[in-house]
């Protein structure tokens, strides 16, 4: 095996290889479909956790509730993944690192750890995964004994393909092949993932999941490189699309990056006695067990930590690609106090806040508020750089999760009431400047300059810390398809006016580039300016098929 790097844990800072990028030594051939030699079956299995009773699970499926999950209205955020090698308490640090990727998706979570009853027994892998949030799939805490070695990955889910209701899909998948037991847990998605497992069921590959997740096992199970890094890498070069991957084998941790570096995912190290490894979609993980943050796992970078010392190897085996990190990350999906693609969240929202008052004043605003949550840090920066009082018109509701909302009017109104509540002496008379950080189909600024109104505002004037969307995300992000996006239907006065707001901003494209500086081009901003880095090879009405053959 060509360039790669070991190391021992105490040896101090890690002496990981240069950027991925500088390396472009190859394996194995360029990226293509490898053909098996023989049909193969991976066995997926899990030990399931049914939702409690269904009707504790927090987002229904829109099949089982009488409330449909009409998250679909918006971009839904996106999955979670973590990998913890070296502590005894591997599973239950994982699913409080979990806890914090939390925001990151709700449809379910999972654990898979390694697992040996005696000494003298073989290490196996073992699986927990359930539908709902993680505090409910893991409420047992029996689960970390069963859970019980020191090696573990975890993944909460926002489906981008697959249905989101199937248990089946919820991750990380584990497989047995020929080589033993694999585990992996994804965040993104793959663009050529039909044509993938088309090809590979023509080869006599079977699916246990609609996850397109499921693509990159039989990629590994087929290919016939050793070792298993190899065999990463290969799989990986028949990807198209985002991936943030890790993966665990019943003694070493793998993590991967697409080329591209869509999503996040970064590593750090237990500050408790294990100094053991830690690999997680967002920095706020690593801060919640105890962890301090050493890197980024490079786009193209692969990297594999031994479980039995602890020693990191890297290659950087996959063609270099220029770097398209997803600025939507730092507008609103990851947690503001998180460190995303080495950028600090919070200041990023502050940033474009205060840029778009620079950029879109209010004349004679009395009062700048919030769409809480993720308003909430633009508003701050449009607050103090205007000069205009900062102040909470809305309260949100603790005890309402993401938006449900009903498909008829009435019952859409009363989704964003129960969820947001207006402080009527805040707005009564005023002249009140709302800054929210995205805009997608306009479901929820109507409504709230619709309550707003109600409780009395002169006017309403509405700033949007982002520009208008108006392409949908093939990377991992499930906004909805393209036509259903308020600012690819209609111009900006049309979105005022559709919208009911006295004016109405969105931060330029220009300004959000001038704010990243020369990292600009680093950046993926193609649901705004339609420059699409990987072209969605697979249509969206093929991959709604997809889910509707289920
Ligand atoms: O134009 P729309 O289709 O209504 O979608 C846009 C809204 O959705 C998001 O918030 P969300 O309600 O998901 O929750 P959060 O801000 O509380 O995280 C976003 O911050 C906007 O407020
Ligand atoms: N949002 C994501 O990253 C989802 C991962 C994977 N594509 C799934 O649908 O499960
Ligand atoms: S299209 Fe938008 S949401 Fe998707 S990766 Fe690019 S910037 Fe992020
Ligand atoms: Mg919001």
């Amino acid at each position: 095996m060509a360039a790669a790097t070991t190391t021992s844990p105490t040896a101090g800072r890690l002496p990981f290889s240069p950027h991925p990028n500088a390396n472009p030594a190859r394996l194995s051939s360029p990226a293509s479909l490898k053909t098996p030699s023989k049909p193969v079956s991976l066995h997926l299995r899990h030990l399931t956790v049914p939702s409690a009773a269904g009707a504790a699970a927090p987002y229904p499926d829109s099949s089982s509730s009488s409330i449909p999950d009409l998250l679909s209205d918006k971009p839904r955020d996106e999955c979670g993944v973590v990998g913890i090698i070296g502590d005894p308490d591997a599973s239950y640090l994982c699913s409080v690192a979990l806890h914090a990727l939390q925001h990151r998706g709700q449809e379910g979570a999972g654990i898979v750890s390694t697992h040996r009853p005696s000494s003298d027994s073989p290490v196996s892998l073992r699986s927990v995964t359930g539908l709902g949030l993680v505090s409910q799939v893991f409420q047992d805490k029996s689960k970390f004994d069963y859970l019980s070695g020191s090696a573990a990955i975890g993944h909460v889910r926002y489906s981008t393909a697959g249905s989101a209701s199937s248990l089946a899909n919820v991750q990380p998948f584990l497989a047995g092949y020929r080589f033993g037991q694999l585990a992996v847990a994804h965040n993104g998605n793959l663009v050529n993932y039909s044509s993938l497992r088309a090809s590979l069921e023509d080869s006599g590959s079977i699916f246990n999941t609609s996850s397109d997740t499921e693509v990159i096992l039989h990629l590994i199970a087929n290919s016939n490189s050793r070792p298993l890094i190899s065999r990463i890498v290969d799989a990986c070069e028949a990807l198209q699309g985002a991936y943030s991957l890790v993966f665990l084998t019943k003694n070493k941790l793998f993590a991967a990056r697409d080329p591209y570096g869509f999503r996040p995912l970064v590593l750090g190290r237990l500050r408790r006695p294990s100094r053991g490894i830690v690999f997680a979609s967002e920095t706020c993980a690593l801060d919640l067990i105890e962890a301090d943050y050493e890197r980024e796992v490079n786009p193209g970078e692969v990297i594999f930590v031994d479980g039995h010392d602890l020693s990191i190897s890297s290659l950087c085996l996959m063609p270099p690609k220029p770097r398209k990190a997803c600025i939507f990350e730092h507008i609103y999906f990851a947690l503001p106090n998180s460190i995303v693609f080495g950028r600090a969240v919070y200041s990023s929202r502050y940033s474009f806040g205060s840029t778009l008052a620079k950029e879109s004043p209010v004349a004679n605003a009395d009062v700048v508020i919030p769409v809480p949550d993720s308003g909430f840090y633009a508003a701050l920066g449009y607050a103090s750089h205007s000069g205009v009082p900062f102040q909470q018109g809305l309260i949100r509701s603790h005890y309402v999760g993401r938006t449900f909302i009903q498909p008829e009017q009435n019952i859409r109104d009363l989704a964003v009431r129960l969820k947001l509540a207006p402080v009527k002496g805040i707005l009564e008379g005023k002249s009140v400047v709302v800054v929210d950080d995205s805009i997608v189909r306009g479901t929820t600024s109507s409504k709230i300059v619709r309550l707003i109104k109600d409780a009395g505002a002169r006017e309403v004037h509405m700033r949007i810390a982002s520009p208008p969307i108006v392409g949908s995300c093939y990377y991992g992000v499930d906004t909805p398809r393209s036509e259903e996006l308020i600012s690819n239907k209609m111009d900006v006065e049309g979105v005022r006016n559709a919208i009911g707001c006295d004016s109405l901003a969105f931060l330029s494209l220009e300004s959000l580039r001038n704010l990243l500086g020369k990292e600009a081009p680093s950046y993926c901003d193609a649901c705004f300016s339609g420059n699409y880095p990987v072209p969605p090879m697979e249509n969206e009405a093929d991959r709604l098929l997809a889910e509707e053959e289920e």
